[in-house]
């Protein structure tokens, strides 16, 4: 059991299922981006450590981009998505796969779809990698994901409650 501030928390997911899916997934991408030079875009804070486990093992030619939005305040999404850092221009007719730690509601990824539309990359990917299908209220095309959870509330390996959390290696469910 792991105490975060007045939460509970039992382990979820472990930490060898998390790189054995990663993995999978960096693999599935090596073959379907082959030659197109795609842009890996981490959605901060929550995806870095997802997105720094996933890059080590990809290996054709790409990028990696950052962009912060926050939306969630303690355990519930707030709805409202705020811009934080922005894009620069180099996702112009470029293959973007969109790397997020949790699509929950889908609000956060409409925002993040949205902005970057306007940016004419020539293909936009989502990898998650988790999602809380019970959560949908915006539904979306995900076209890579680490694993289908319950509608519980999650932290670790980069998902916080209050900010605390993200270090640890599994992911946590709340008890
Ligand atoms: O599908 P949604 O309901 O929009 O929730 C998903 C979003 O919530 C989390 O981010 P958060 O806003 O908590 O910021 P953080 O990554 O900095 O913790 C997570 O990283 C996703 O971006
Ligand atoms: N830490 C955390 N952040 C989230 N953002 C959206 N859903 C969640 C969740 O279950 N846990």
């Amino acid at each position: 059991m792991v105490r975060i501030q007045d939460l509970t928390f039992e382990e979820y997911i472990s930490e060898e299922r998390i790189f054995a899916r990663t993995s999978q997934l960096a693999k599935k991408i090596n073959v379907d981006f082959e030659g197109k030079n795609p842009i890996f875009l981490g959605i901060l804070n929550g995806s870095f450590m997802f997105l720094s486990e996933l890059f080590k093992q990809i290996t054709i030619e790409c990028e990696v981009s950052f962009l912060k939005v926050s939306s969630y305040e303690n355990q519930t999404s707030t709805g409202k998505v705020r811009e934080l850092i922005g894009l620069n221009k180099s996702i112009d007719n470029r293959p973007v796969i969109i790397v997020e730690d949790i699509v929950d509601t889908g609000h956060t990824l409409a925002f993040i779809k949205d902005k970057i539309s306007s940016f004419s990359p020539s293909k936009v990917s989502v990898m998650t990698l988790l999602h809380k299908v019970a959560a949908t209220k915006i539904p979306h095309e995900l076209d890579y994901v680490g694993f289908e959870i319950d509608n519980i509330f999650v932290v670790g390996f980069g998902l916080d409650y209050n900010e605390l959390g993200r270090n640890h290696r599994c992911i946590l469910a709340k008890s």
